[in-house]
Formats: structure tokens, sequence, C-alpha cells
């Protein structure tokens, strides 16, 4: 692993970032220079942000306030709250080492991660109350949490001139990008999110899962896997909607290293899709590619040719898969079937 620089409070944030996260630690090393300490930063008040809104012992009255004001509270020097635990814990009680970083940023870095972390905030706060009931509330959740992590992405790709102006305004297909991702985390963590103790925070759209169940806890349960696999399939149909926009988004892209960037997270969604379609594992335990597969995918992933090899192959394997289970569904006529949309 690389050398934590001597700056101390640089090296407290390049420090915790792997605590933090496993694959986006390292793919961040491969950006150029300037981009690496705003992504570093970026991706650490977005895990505060997180951490404030999953912390359930806040009351609501407290956190409400503290999610809307949070962007400006990231920018008073030596600010903190206590919230989260083990690793989330310690980034939250070095907090003001990554405010230091943050206030010495580049402004126009700067401006762009305050403007995604206020608008977060604020959905964030929407959320508490109100529940995903359809897919529609489903987009809007996906797109406060993780949509516009892209938009911000895009804009510091533009304002770093390595990326064209284009992207400083692609929030479409920004926000693809993120809800592809944040949408196959949804799927795949199903079981650790229904267990999560005190109480479990879902965010499977009642209008998918209704069709298949009476509860969203009945997926879980044996006697109910067809009808488990059959909702598991839609939630990837629906998370597959997106693909192609991330595609659009990628092919756009100018700099080596920010296609890396880019690309790894949208492989390792896909490869994570292929291997949760029409599994009842997903309702077992966890889902977790195997390091080494991870570990291909980060060395494999370096032009816009392996990545298409790698969407391809990944989209051949789930037509092949919904195709034999349909070939098994034909058996059931009863049930009106998604995976047509698949085929
Ligand atoms: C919610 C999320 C999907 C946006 C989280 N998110 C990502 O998932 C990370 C990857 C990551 O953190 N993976 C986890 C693995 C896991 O969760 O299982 C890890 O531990 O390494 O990637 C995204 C991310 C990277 C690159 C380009 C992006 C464009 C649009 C949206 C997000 C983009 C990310 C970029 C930033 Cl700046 C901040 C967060 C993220």
């Amino acid at each position: 692993t690389k050398k934590l620089p001597k700056q101390p409070d640089l090296a407290f944030c390049y420090g915790t970032l792997p605590k933090v996260s496993r694959s986006f630690a390292i793919v961040i090393q491969q950006l150029p220079e300037g981009l690496r300490d705003a992504f570093c930063v970026f991706y650490l008040v977005l895990r505060a942000l997180d951490t404030v809104e999953d912390d359930m012992s806040i009351p609501i009255d407290k956190k409400v306030p503290l999610l809307h004001a949070f962007h400006n509270l990231s920018q008073q020097r030596g600010w903190t709250t206590k919230a989260g635990v083990a690793e989330y814990a310690d980034l939250m009680a070095g907090y003001p080492a990554v405010i230091q970083v943050y206030l010495q940023l580049d402004q126009q870095y700067c401006k762009v991660i305050d403007d995604v972390c206020r608008r977060m905030g604020a959905g964030m706060a929407d959320f508490i109350t109100d529940d995903v009931i359809t897919v529609d509330d489903y987009d809007l959740y996906c797109h406060y949490v993780a949509g516009l992590v892209g938009v911000g992405s895009s804009q510091l790709f533009a304002a770093s001139g390595l990326e064209s102006e284009q992207y400083a305004a692609a929030d479409e297909l920004s926000n693809h990008m993120g809800l592809f991702l944040q949408k196959t985390n949804i799927i795949r963590d199903y079981l650790e999110d229904i267990m999560e103790e005190p109480a479990p925070r879902m965010f499977w759209p009642r209008e998918i899962w209704g069709k298949y169940v009476s509860s969203l806890d009945d997926l879980r349960h044996p006697q109910n896997e067809a009808a488990a696999l059959h909702c598991l399939n839609h939630m990837i149909c629906d998370a597959l909607r997106h693909a192609p926009h991330s595609l659009e988004y990628m092919v756009g892209l100018r700099n080596y290293q920010i296609f890396r960037f880019c690309a790894i997270p949208q492989v390792m969604a896909i490869a994570t899709l292929a291997l949760c379609y029409n599994n009842p594992a997903v309702f077992r335990g966890k889902v977790k590619m195997r390091r080494g597969q991870t570990a291909k995918y980060m060395m494999e992933t370096d032009s816009m040719q392996t990545l298409l090899e790698a969407f391809m192959d990944f989209g051949t394997m789930l037509c092949k898969k919904a195709k034999s289970h349909r070939i098994a569904m034909a058996k059931d006529p009863t049930r009106e079937t998604v995976v047509e949309r698949l085929g």
C-alpha cells in the first residue's frame, strides 16, 4: 500500500479511506493528484453524512436539522458529532481533519462537494419520514443518495479540465451511473439490511415486492422461495434499466484514469447482478464476489473494449439464466413473468 502523506490531516484522510471502503480506496489511487484529494474528501464527507443518516440513536427531531445543516457544519473548522460505530465512529471523531483538507481544496471542488451535500442532506431528511412505496419513490431516494454523487463526480471531472465541460451538465447520465450502483447494493444487501438492529431500513419498493409477497420479510422464508425469486429477478430487471445509460456516460470519457475510476464499480455492479439473478442465496446469506474476481475486474477493466466485453458477458449470462428460468416458469402460466422484459 502507498505510504501515507506527511501532512497529518491528509494522512488521516488517506488512512481512513481503506477502513470505510474496500475497492474505492484502491481505485481512487488511479486518479490524477488534484482530483484524488478532492475525491478522497468527497467520499469521506459523504460517508460521514451517511453515518448520521444511518445512526438510529439520533432522535428524528435532532437528525432532520442535522442533515439539512451538515454541508455547512462540514466547513466549520473543528466541527464533529458523535455518530456511527467502529470505523465510522473513528471517521466522525477525526472529522475535523477531513474538514481541514476540505477547506484547502481548490475552491471549485469545494463548491461541488458543498452543493451535493446540501441537496443530499435535504433529500435524506425527506426520506426519514416517508417510506419507499412506488418505483418513482425508489428512483428519487437513490437519486438523493447516489445519483447526486454521480452529478458531483461529473462536475469534479469537468472542473479538473481532464474531461469536457459537457460533463458539468450531464445530470441525467450521471444520475443513471449512481442509480445502477445503489440499486445493486440495495438488492445485494437485502438480508444484511432486513436483519439490522434495532430497526431495519428497507428501500425495496412495495410497487414491486407487493406483486409477490404481502410483506418484505416474507421473501426470506423458504416456503416463499419461488415468489421471492420472481421478486428478486424483477428488482434486477429494474436495476438493469440504468446499464445502457452508464455505458453511454462512459463512452464519452477521455481520461484513462477517470475512465477506470468510473468503469470498475460499474463492472462490479453488473457482475453482482449476474451473481444475484434467480439466486436464493440473496435471501439466505451475504452474496459477495470472490476477492480474486474483483481483483480480476480491477486489473482487466482498462479500456472501453474490455468494459463492453465484460458488460456483454454478464448481459449474456443474465439472459441465459433468464431463458433457463423462463423455461422453468413456462410450466407455471398463472403468473405474468417479468423475464420477458429481460428477453
Ligand atoms: C452510494 C454510492 C454508490 C454512490 C457509493 N459509491 C460507491 O459505491 C463507489 C464504489 C464503492 O465505494 N464501492 C464499495 C464496495 C461496496 O459498497 O460493496 C467499496 O467499499 O469500495 O463508487 C462510486 C462512484 C465511483 C466512480 C464514479 C461514480 C459515478 C457515479 C456515482 C458513483 C460513482 C462512489 C463515488 C463516491 Cl465519490 C462516493 C461513493 C461512491
